[in-house]
């Protein structure tokens, strides 16, 4: 199966469930979620003209080429009074602009004379340096539309609206199994043959950033009973999310528990690492059963899990920016597997970890990003590659 058809499965999938129940909560605790419905502009920004500038604000008409008395200082928390012909106004950067002003000029552009009169050096444009009534955003504009991920800038952007509390989609409910007899968590003791588990911790920070709520279920051993009892268990989640136990071995039995106890949907892709990604439904519960080598963890987390949560979540846009950049590297020898190549963007270009083997996972804290190397062809020093930033995958 492709990476795109396995892509449009899995979102198409995502779409077709039920809509996750929404919930209001405030600033503080929305960051990293997203938004269930628009949010729409209670007032005007900014609420009343202000002055983008330390100066002067005048009537534009009024200089006839002679100086104007200064009638009034205005500092920004205060309120002016109405501007008399032939006055201007000291104004600082923020301040509100007096009825009857239609502009401002810097303070560097004016001479103050001896008698407190200032005379303007410069022509004043009507309307230069102020910020007008509604000039960001007007009453009643649509300013995030739902589905918008709620990170730092939407989050002070509603504030600037007076908005204290958000409807967000609640948080998706997922199930985290690292399946394997050699694994141990960190802190144990290594004996022979045990491996630390890294999907787990790699996993449990990322969904965390995907605003996930983790039921971790720590450990499965390789056997066909502990992984259909686990998924069994598992009733009250959005999705199982396993990782381990998906390939051709003997000890691999996630597939064979799909096959007896639920729904196999699909299982290998035409990807390099990932290639033996498994997904399916126990019980109604959706089941995306991730290779165990953390690189391949790593890939179709970011490829594939990744864009089924947002979409579950409502987020608008599921798939991470990427853009082209000249490949660092030659490829005389394509593979029938779509590669994804842990890189560093050297100079523009992107160059590839030495090792990509798919157990590696510093590959990817070395490198910036995926590089996407396409199945069946070749590529020379320079040809353009599509390009994945990590800030994209991993947020
Ligand atoms: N004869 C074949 N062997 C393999 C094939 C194949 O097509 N023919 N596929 C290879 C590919 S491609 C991948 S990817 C791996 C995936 O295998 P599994 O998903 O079954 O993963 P495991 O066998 O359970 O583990 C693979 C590897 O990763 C280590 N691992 C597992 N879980 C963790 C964890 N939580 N933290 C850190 N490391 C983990 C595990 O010790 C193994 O070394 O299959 C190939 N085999
Ligand atoms: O698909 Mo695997 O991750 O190539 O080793
Ligand atoms: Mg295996």
């Amino acid at each position: 199966m492709s990476v795109e058809a396995a892509l449009e499965a899995l979102l198409a999938q995502a779409e077709a469930a039920p809509a996750l129940g929404t919930e209001s909560l405030t600033l503080d605790a929305a960051q990293g979620r997203v938004l269930a419905a628009p949010l729409i502009a209670p007032l005007d920004l900014p609420p009343w003209p202000n002055s983008a500038m330390d100066g002067y604000a005048l009537r534009a008409g009024d200089l006839q080429g002679n100086p104007l008395v200064v009638c009034q200082k205005i500092f920004a928390g205060t309120q002016p009074v109405p501007l008399q012909p032939g006055c201007c106004a000291r104004i600082f950067t923020g301040a509100p602009i007096p009825e009857g002003a239609d502009s401002v000029e810097m303070q560097e552009n004016v001479q103050v004379l001896d008698d407190g009169r200032v005379s303007f050096i410069e022509p004043v444009r009507a309307g230069q340096h102020v910020r007008p009534r509604a000039g960001e955003i007007r009453q009643g504009e649509c300013v995030l539309a739902a589905g918008t991920r709620l990170g730092p800038v939407e989050l002070g952007l509603a504030a600037s609206l007076g908005t204290t509390e958000l409807p967000v989609t609640r948080r998706l409910r997922v199930a985290l199994i690292s399946t394997g007899d050699e694994l141990v968590e960190p802190g144990e003791p290594l004996l022979a043959g045990q491996i630390y588990n890294s999907n787990r911790v790699l996993l449990r920070h990322w969904l965390h950033r995907l605003g996930c709520e983790i039921v971790d279920m720590g450990i499965l051993p390789d056997d066909l009973a502990s992984v259909r009892q686990c998924l069994g268990s598992l009733q009250q989640v959005d999705l199982i999310l396993s990782t381990g136990g998906v390939s051709v071995g003997e000890a691999d039995f996630l597939g064979q528990a799909l096959r007896e106890g639920g729904e196999l949907s699909f299982w290998k892709l035409a990807i390099k690492p990932g290639k033996p990604l498994t997904f399916g439904v126990y019980n109604g519960t959706p089941v995306l059963g991730l290779p165990g080598n953390p690189a391949s963890t790593l890939v179709t987390f970011g490829l594939l899990a990744r864009p089924w949560i947002l979409r579950r979540m409502g987020a608008a846009v599921a798939e991470p920016m990427s853009f082209k950049v000249p490949a660092g590297f030659d490829w005389p020898r394509p593979g029938s597997r779509r590669e994804y190549l842990r890189a560093r963007l050297e100079k523009g270009a992107a160059v590839p970890y030495a090792n990509q083997s798919s157990s590696i996972l510093r590959s990817a804290a070395w490198a910036d990003g995926l590089v996407e190397v396409r199945e069946h062809s070749t590529l020379n020093i320079g040809d353009p590659v599509r390009f994945i930033p990590f800030s994209e995958l991993l947020n």
